[in-house]
């Protein structure tokens, strides 16, 4: 189980400022085991920050969040896997050197058998036979590493997944078998709980529960099926921006050509 607790996140609103701006707001969240859950909620509301803090790629300003009965508030990312925390980043980095099959080895912990590479790969819609060997370097399209790092939670098999937009830049077939996998996790039902940034309406229906998250609160939490016929009405009620001039900009200095 997932609990988060009054989490604050801020960061300066400019370099070298102390003024600060707060991307996660007092934000509490439990996420209990064997749930698919899906985080979801406008543009810049929090979802990928909320992600990061989780994993520990950042540190929040204040709250706590506790794994399985630990505080893992101040555990670096490599403690925070091994205790069973794995996270698919929205863009994911690249390895220049790095085979798919070694980076494949590196995630499971162990050698792995050729019969579960194909395995992995497949669940993702990549055929082994084309990519085990290939580096997983600037070569690779986007969709591709993507898939490929999907691949690699999926070899971790953690007992918590987070992952950031897995749809981005996925084509239509392999999201298909995208979905097919995920729910082929959850319906194992062993334990392990999946949580999916998504504004994918066809992941949101997958869901158990959702959390809409906006401005770094989380606005509305609860069962898809009472939540999804509200989503619709959340999205049509975002504020229009309204032009205000900052006091520190004169759009003159803003280049207009490059
Ligand atoms: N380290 C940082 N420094 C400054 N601003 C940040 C930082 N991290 C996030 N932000 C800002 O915080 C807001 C939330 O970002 P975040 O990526 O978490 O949003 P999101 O809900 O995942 O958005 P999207 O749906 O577009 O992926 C954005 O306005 C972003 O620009």
């Amino acid at each position: 189980m997932l609990e988060i607790k009054d989490l604050v996140f801020e960061v300066p609103v400019s370099e070298g400022s102390s003024e600060k701006r707060r991307i996660i707001d007092n934000l509490s969240l439990t996420i209990d085991d064997d749930k698919f859950t899906v985080i979801t909620g406008p543009n810049g509301g929090g979802k990928s920050t909320l992600a990061k803090l989780i994993m520990g790629v950042e540190v929040p300003t204040s709250g706590s969040i506790v794994f399985d009965g630990t505080d893992i508030t101040e555990l670096p990312i490599d403690e925070r896997a091994k205790l069973g925390i794995g996270y698919g980043f929205q863009q994911p980095a690249r390895f220049k050197g790095m085979k798919v099959k070694k980076l494949l080895d590196i995630a499971a912990g162990k050698k792995l058998p050729m019969l579960s590479c194909n395995e992995y790969l497949s669940k993702v819609g990549l055929c082994s036979a084309n990519y085990l060997t290939r580096e997983v370097d600037k070569n690779l399209s986007g969709g591709e590493v993507k898939r490929i790092e999907i691949a690699t939670i999926l070899a971790r098999d953690p007992k918590l997944a987070i992952y950031d937009e897995p749809e981005a830049g996925i084509d239509l077939w392999s999201f298909d078998r995208l979905t097919e996998t995920f729910r082929d996790i959850h319906e194992a039902r062993d334990g392990r709980s999946i949580v999916i940034i998504s504004h994918q309406e066809r992941i949101i229906q997958l869901a158990d529960d959702i959390v809409w998250l906006k401005d770094g609160q989380v606005e509305a939490q609860g069962p898809a099926a009472e939540l999804i016929p509200k989503l619709g009405l959340m999205a049509k009620s975002n504020p229009v921006c309204s032009f205000t001039q900052p006091p520190e900009l004169h759009l003159t200095e803003i280049p207009t050509t490059c």
